[in-house]
């Protein structure tokens, strides 16, 4: 395996490893499906942002960049940044300085409504979900569908049944059950079906395996290299180190509210997973 690692003028350290196997996540995606594009603006792409509050600095300088298709994990301790990255990006909190683009067009967005309409879907640990509302109701939360003035129950129903069905979902019982009985993972399911269905260009999912068996995380990862197909941008808040490599095609590691280093995902994975752990805990 060919690994080389370029410090940044930042200072931070990027590493890039080279050889991809038969196993890297490009391989594995569907012949024909796309992929991150090589061409054109990413789906989103975050330019020197920095986030003060008050003294503090909780981001600073964070460039990093995702593409159509592309799954990016954002790794790191806790108080690392994260949070507070993912919340600029679905507009909770304006960025103090820096810009944020997508599609190659720098957005500023006042609320997190605005980041919504312009295709950010973002699924938080505790999930924008109702629990007492069925699964369809909760699939066309906001954007249910009328015909002739009326709820079109009947579409609705439907098209949350294919959508599930299509992003991988095949043995829910009925669309018409309280999303309260449903797993872990069926939940993260609808979440992340909904957010292609409606055509969003990029998904954040915040620690979308955290509380979840090791079976119920295979299942959202599928989910989520399910969605990739429709040429989404991905972009995972993980913890895990080891799970994030499973799923991811590039990780970005922030440390002290920076990006510490960028690893492409591929080759021996045991080993990268190594180095990325180094990065986050400071000592690469
Ligand atoms: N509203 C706020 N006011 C003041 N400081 C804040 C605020 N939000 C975050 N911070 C600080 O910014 C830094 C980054 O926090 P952030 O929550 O983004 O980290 P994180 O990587 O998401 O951590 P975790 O995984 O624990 O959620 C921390 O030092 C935190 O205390």
């Amino acid at each position: 395996m060919e690994s080389s690692a370029t410090q940044r003028t930042d200072g931070a350290l990027t590493a890039v490893v080279g050889l991809r196997p038969a196993s890297a996540p490009e391989d594995r995606r569907e012949a024909g499906a796309p992929g991150p594009s090589e061409a054109g603006p990413a789906a989103l792409e975050l330019r020197r942002v920095s986030k003060r509050f008050g003294q503090v600095v909780a981001v600073r300088d964070v460039s990093f960049s995702l593409g159509h298709g592309e799954v990016v994990a954002l790794l790191g301790d806790n108080g690392a940044g994260k949070s507070t990255v993912v919340k600029m990006i679905s507009g909770v909190f304006a960025p103090t300085s820096g810009e944020i683009r997508l599609d190659g067009q720098a957005v500023r967005f006042r609320n997190s409504k605005q980041a919504r309409e312009r295709g950010i879907a973002t699924v938080y640990q505790d999930l924008a979900l109702v629990p007492t509302m069925n699964v369809w109701r909760n699939f066309f939360l906001g954007s249910e569908l009328r015909h002739r003035g009326r709820l079109d129950v009947k579409r609705m129903r439907a098209e949350t049944a294919q959508a599930l069905h299509e992003i991988g979902l095949r043995n829910l019982s009925s669309v018409d059950q309280e999303v309260k009985g449903l797993s872990g993972g069926e939940r993260q399911a609808l979440s992340i079906g909904r957010a292609v269905h409606f055509q969003q260009q990029v998904l954040l999912l915040d620690e979308p395996t955290a509380a979840l068996s090791v079976k119920e995380t295979e299942k959202v990862f599928d989910y989520v290299r399910q969605a990739r197909q429709s040429g989404i941008g991905i972009l995972l808040i993980m913890h895990n180190t080891v799970q994030a490599l499973s799923v991811s095609d590039r990780v970005v590691v922030m440390r002290h509210g920076e990006v510490a280093a960028e690893f492409a995902v591929g080759g021996d994975l045991e080993a990268l997973a190594k180095q990325v752990n180094l990065a986050i805990s400071g000592a690469a």
